[in-house]
């Protein structure tokens, strides 16, 4: 299956890179000047500067062209884009399947990608999520990265082709019918990275990062089990196997946010640095609006919310978490 990547950052081309390392792939940015630069180099100097490309890979700045060369399409980008790109998509894609990788939930609504989409394409269209603990550089860097690709139980058979084509001696998909489960795990590991980046940043000490990690896992699987999701799925790669790679591994932006926040530095100044999506910070919004939807008690996600609305400072959030009320530790 020939795969039309969109979003050519630095997820999208790791991606593109893995899938060409098996057949020819077509990698779409919407910036045609670094396409061209791109094909120029043979390389994403912008996004994975230094990394060759696979000599399958194709570079198009056209959509249509991207579309119309493949059998099936891969969206890679921020989740604030996901809605437009799809509508962009909806009418060149014919009966192509439609995968993405892109972590968060529509902004403003707290709906999943997965509710934008039946929305926009309908439920006919087989559609598959690739997600889990996955750094772009590692994977462009052909090292062991295993990863979860999560479909509705009716188009199984695109997850498997998803998981297929994207398999190789360093690369595992391990497939999964809990498309919502997977979902959530990947959309709100990126809150617990920037609290877990926030309580390094101030230097707390790593008790405190396995602190936060173990309870922010704790507040995933109530939110998860409100909404229906598996336990087993927010156990797995896509929950707290992403958990543990963006709380503790420097390559993700969602952790060097918090870092810088926890240093004192603003949200501007901190994106200004990393220069890359930083989907944590919309997201806790979009958690927080759930969270209250159902009813779920979630302190550490509403203390990064109260952090990054500059409701409470750093210090006043960890003096407010560390003064709640004791119980249970499972209720
Ligand atoms: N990087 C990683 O390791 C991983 C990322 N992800 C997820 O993948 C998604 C994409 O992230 P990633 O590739 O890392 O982000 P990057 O910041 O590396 O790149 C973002 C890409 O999206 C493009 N883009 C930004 N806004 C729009 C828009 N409105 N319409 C179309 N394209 C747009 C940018 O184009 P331009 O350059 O022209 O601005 C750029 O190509 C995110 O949801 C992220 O959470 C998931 C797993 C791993
Ligand atoms: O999702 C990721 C790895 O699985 C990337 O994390 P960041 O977006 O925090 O860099």
């Amino acid at each position: 299956m020939k795969f039309a990547v969109l979003g050519a950052g630095s997820w999208g081309t790791a991606l593109a890179m893995q899938l060409s390392r098996n057949e020819p792939t077509v990698l779409w940015g919407r910036n045609k000047a670094g396409m061209d630069a791109m094909q120029e180099s043979r390389s994403n100097e912008q996004y994975l500067p230094g990394i060759k490309f696979p000599e399958k890979l194709i570079i198009e700045a056209d959509l249509q062209q991207a579309i119309e060369q493949s059998d099936a399409v891969l969206v890679v980008c921020p989740s604030h884009a996901f809605g437009d790109i799809l509508q962009q998509v909806k009418p060149l894609l014919g009966e192509r399947p439609l995968a993405w990788a892109s972590k968060g939930f529509e902004p403003g609504t707290g709906r999943f990608l997965h509710e934008v989409a039946d929305e926009i394409l309908g439920d006919s269209v087989p559609m598959a999520l690739v997600t889990g603990p996955s750094f772009a550089k590692d994977v462009a860097m052909n090292k062991p990265t295993l990863v979860a690709v999560a479909s509705v139980a009716k188009y199984q058979d695109f997850a498997k082709q998803v998981s297929l084509a994207l398999r190789s001696d360093n690369f595992k998909a391990y497939i999964s019918e809990d498309l919502m489960g997977a979902e959530l795990g990947g959309a709100v590991k990126n809150v617990l990275a920037l609290a877990t980046g926030i309580a390094d940043g101030m230097d707390l000490g790593d008790n405190t990062r396995a602190a936060l990690m173990t309870r922010g896992m704790a507040e995933m699987m109530r939110l998860g089990e409100a909404l229906g999701c598996k336990p087993e799925t927010l156990m797995g790669l896509s929950g707290l196997g992403d958990l543990v790679l963006t709380s503790t591994g420097d390559l993700s932006r969602n952790r060097r946010m918090g870092l810088a926040l926890g240093r004192g530095q603003t949200i501007e100044e901190a994106k200004k640095t990393i220069g890359q999506v930083v989907e944590g910070i919309g997201t806790t919004d979009e958690v927080m609006r759930l969270a209250q939807k159902y009813h779920v008690e979630m302190p550490i996600t509403e203390h990064v919310w109260k952090v990054v609305h500059d409701e409470m400072t750093t210090v006043e959030a960890l003096s407010a978490l560390m003064g709640r009320e004791l119980k249970p530790e499972f209720d």
